[in-house]
């Protein structure tokens, strides 16, 4: 949520477009619930951006493998640790284009949760993230509301500093600061939550 916002507030453009489409679609004068999510693709590709750039679990946790294997022309005994350089992955310019921008476009029309393995944020297969359901129900409810409630801009002239801390989950090193504002279409929302 705080790398999320934190993009946003530096691109002002995608605030105004998930600001647009969340008027369009969600009910006038009603907080977007559960029953909006799926009507909101930028929200998610949004979201899916701020995962590929930033990823909670950028080496995944720690795997071994089972038995003998061979990974890109390596042989992995079995019994080895083994952890993915998601952070790598997702990044990585030969899969993707201008990989250091913050781009949720180029998620428009996935389906699915992944693609193929260029983009794993929750890992995969039987020691993927039990939780992905869920925090893909959580997620858009909050980073949604706080975008259909609130304008958002940064404290100063100087961008949000998105400088990555030391840690095995990808904080910030830089806490978010912002300013915020109720926007005028949802000030009967927020005066009733
Ligand atoms: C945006 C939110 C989240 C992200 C990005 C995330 C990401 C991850 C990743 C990358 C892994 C390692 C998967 C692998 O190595 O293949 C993982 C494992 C796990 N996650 Fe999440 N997670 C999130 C939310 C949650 C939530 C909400 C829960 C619980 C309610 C949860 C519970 C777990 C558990 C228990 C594991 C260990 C699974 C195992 O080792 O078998 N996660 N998560």
């Amino acid at each position: 949520m705080e790398w999320a916002m934190s993009l946003l507030v530096n691109n002002p453009h995608v605030i105004k477009k998930a600001q647009t489409e969340i008027d369009v679609h969600v009910e006038k004068g009603k907080l977007l619930d559960e029953s909006d999510i799926n009507k909101l693709p930028y929200l998610h590709c949004i979201i899916n951006e701020t995962l590929r750039l930033y990823p909670a679990g950028p080496l995944l946790v720690t795997h071994e493998s089972s038995e003998d294997c061979v990974v890109g022309g390596y042989n992995i005994p079995g019994g080895t640790m083994l952890l993915v350089n998601m952070w790598g992955i997702q990044n990585d310019p030969n899969l993707w284009d201008e990989p250091t921008k913050f781009k949720p476009e180029r998620f428009e029309g996935l389906e699915g949760a992944r693609d193929g393995f260029k983009f794993m944020p929750f890992g995969s297969g039987r020691r993927g993230c039990p939780g992905e359901g869920l925090a893909m129900r959580v997620v858009p409810l909050a980073l949604g509301a706080l975008i259909q409630c609130f304008d958002w801009e940064r404290v100063g002239e100087n961008l949000v500093d998105m400088t990555e801390g030391v840690g095995l989950t990808l904080p910030k090193a830089q806490p978010l600061e912002a300013k915020c504002r109720t926007r005028s279409l949802a000030l009967d929302i927020v005066s009733q939550v």
